[in-house]
């Protein structure tokens, strides 16, 4: 049986380690990205993310954040290229944020949070499937694109349109034909490294690609955000924000950039 956990002082990031002891491993996530510090490697290919937008299926409220989830039964959304080696298939999109528009990214560079982080997973397809992948250290491949005070991006507009229906957790509703690339950044310039889940098992599994351009959310979309519930209906309302770890010992892991 899982151990519940949370964000709160009482069962967030800083309790997790008395129930999953990797949290004080030596890939863990997220890292603090220092770009000075950073190495740029040559031989990393070109990012290819070749999603098939009716592979969509629903969109759901997991009391941690909200997901979106992909038929992944075949090879079409699919990441190749960058750090990875061979195929891996998107599995679901989710989000993190914070209670104000000045913190909610995992990841940071040079100490900078964003308002939010968007990650994008995908699970090796030389495992069976998501669940024989998520624990292999070559398991997964998480992408990160960091959100950033703006205009408003018209492309988070269904997702946003979807909470009425998810507000509180345990709520799901269909999600169909929406096309994750176009909630990507112009430029797949990306950092990675060698890191884990962000929350609990907090599974050495991820290889990060951390893309450096970040997209525009406004203030008023990232209030809708904060309107989604930990809670479950009928329980004391408790808003979904700060759903974040912050950034965790780098142990002497290089973080490599397909850029100069
Ligand atoms: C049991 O397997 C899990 C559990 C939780 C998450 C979501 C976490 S991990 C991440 S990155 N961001 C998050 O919020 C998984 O995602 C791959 C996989
Ligand atoms: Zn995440």
């Amino acid at each position: 049986m899982s151990h519940s956990w949370g964000y709160d002082s009482s069962d967030g990031p800083a309790k997790w380690a008395e129930h999953y002891p990797i949290a004080n491993g030596p890939r863990q996530s997220p890292v603090n990205i220092i770009p000075s510090q950073t190495q740029f490697d040559s031989s990393l290919k070109p990012l290819k993310l070749q999603y098939d937008p009716s592979t969509s299926k629903d969109i759901m409220n997991n009391g941690h954040t909200f997901q979106v989830n992909f038929l992944d039964e075949s090879d079409s959304a699919i990441l190749t290229g960058g750090p990875i080696t061979g195929t891996y298939r998107l599995k679901q999109f989710h989000f993190h944020w914070g209670e104000s528009d000045d913190k909610g990214s995992e990841h940071t560079v040079d100490g900078v949070k964003y308002p939010c982080e968007l990650h994008l997973v995908h699970w090796n397809t030389k495992y069976p499937n998501f669940g024989e992948a998520v624990n292999k250290p070559d398991g997964l491949a998480v992408v990160g694109v960091f959100l950033k005070i703006g205009s408003a991006n018209p492309r988070l507009q269904k997702v946003l349109d979807s909470f009425d229906s998810i507000k509180a957790k345990g709520q799901q509703t269909t999600f169909l034909n929406f096309d994750p690339k176009n909630l990507l950044p112009a430029s797949l310039n990306f950092w990675t490294y060698e890191g884990s889940l962000t929350t609990p098992p907090l599974y050495e599994s991820v290889t990060w690609i951390v893309l450096k351009e970040p997209i525009s959310v406004s203030s008023a979309q990232m209030a809708k955000f904060r309107s989604l519930l930990f809670s479950s209906a009928g329980e004391q309302p408790r808003c979904m924000c700060n759903n974040y770890r912050p950034p965790q010992p780098i142990k002497g892991r290089k973080v490599r950039s397909n850029f100069k």
